[in-house]
């Protein structure tokens, strides 16, 4: 494989619904897709799944667009590879950037896996067909829209609801939620919200029969999260918390979670989300794949991973409709009571539509060899 031309697409795409996190709003999408071209003629496709501001992790879609301009791409055009993998070694002298190395390194997978006539799932040797995929919500200022929200997404299938909280808006919207839906496989997520002085009232989530708090405390930190683990039932899953492969030995050797939510971006690309797996099926730690608000691009990528046999439990992959009054890939992501087919057609298997991403295009750079 020798990448000899990549185009960076920077994009920007109004969801139907303004999504809330307790670190803030987010409606208009602001990100990179890169088109990357083998010499041969085939095209491969990433997302550098970054937002405008810098929120969930430091990176944000204009730094994104420089690392990627000045360092990435021009390691990468020209070079011959004879896999995918090679790619994490060379970005790796670059200090972390994960979203921007995980954007080349996916349209990469996506090239070799096209070459090989397979699809992306199975060149990374994933073994499900259909995979299980649950819904994120945001905050709601009204607990009745949240409820409504719930319950939409639960006759529609989803097989397991999460729901963002934070300080102010927690304890108090899961008794709410658990008295009208005793029953539903329901976990929620902090975004890093809370500290230690919160132990209390992260003790109080413990009744609710939570299938897992995803990421309570600050970003980076393994320590606090396994004393807390030490003082609640609940489950913890991480993310914000897990950028390497290190970070998951060491949270595994701490035990400062039972879970771990995988993002392609997070970890720098589909090679590293690999070697977790390895290692989280040995420790026996299920994973499932998060999300990032993606377009059809990130979103075909998370069907692939998810089809890896440690990721056991419903992700945040939901249908395009969900978040897009349009995506731009044909077909769009369907989900049928809450089950996504995985495609069987070579690599991503799905068709970027070209009218489409033009559309939402808002700058396009084209770099060659
Ligand atoms: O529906 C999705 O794509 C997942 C939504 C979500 O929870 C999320 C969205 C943006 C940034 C971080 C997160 C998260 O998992 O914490
Ligand atoms: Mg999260």
């Amino acid at each position: 494989m020798k990448i000899t031309e990549i185009t960076m697409h920077r994009m920007n795409m109004r969801m139907k619904n303004p999504f809330t996190t307790s670190f803030g709003t987010e409606q208009d999408r602001e990100f990179i897709i890169l088109e990357a071209k083998d010499e041969d003629g085939t095209v491969g496709w990433g997302e550098c799944v970054t937002s405008e501001s810098p929120l969930y992790i430091e990176e944000f879609t204009k730094a994104a667009w420089v690392m990627l301009e000045e360092y990435l791409i021009p390691l990468t055009l020209g070079r011959e590879f004879n896999h995918p993998d090679e790619l994490t070694d060379l970005f790796e002298p670059f200090k972390r950037n994960n979203l921007a190395k995980a954007a080349i390194d996916a349209a990469a997978w996506d090239i070799y896996a096209k070459q090989q006539g397979i699809s992306l799932a199975q060149a990374i040797g994933g073994c499900r067909t259909d995979i299980e995929v649950g819904v994120s919500l945001g905050i709601e200022d009204d607990i009745e829209k949240l409820l409504n929200n719930i319950k939409e997404k639960t006759e529609e299938g989803y097989k397991r609801i999460k729901v963002k909280i934070k300080p102010g808006k927690d304890v108090e919207v899961v008794e709410q939620i658990r008295r009208q839906f005793p029953d539903i496989p329901l976990m929620v997520d902090a975004n890093s919200a809370y500290t230690l002085d919160d132990m209390e009232t992260l003790k109080k989530l413990d009744p609710f029969n939570l299938m897992m708090i995803e990421q309570p405390l600050t970003a980076g930190d393994l320590i606090d999260h396994a004393e807390l683990q030490k003082h609640i039932k609940t489950p913890i899953c991480l993310d914000e918390s897990i950028h390497s492969y290190d970070d998951a030995r060491q949270a595994i050797q701490l035990g400062s979670g039972k879970i771990i939510n995988m993002k392609v971006g997070r970890v720098g690309g589909i090679t590293t989300l690999k070697r977790i797996h390895e290692l989280c099926k040995e420790a026996n730690i299920p994973m499932w794949c998060g999300g990032m608000l993606e377009s059809g691009v990130g979103r075909a990528h998370n069907i692939a991973v998810t089809s890896l046999s440690t990721f056991t439990l419903p992700g945040d992959t939901a249908a395009s409709s969900r978040y897009w009054e349009e995506d731009i890939i044909d077909p769009e992501v369907y989900v049928k009571d809450g089950i996504v087919q995985v495609p069987a057609s070579p690599g991503i298997g799905y068709e970027v539509n070209r009218e489409k991403l033009a559309k939402y295009t808002v700058e396009k750079k084209v770099f060659t060899q």
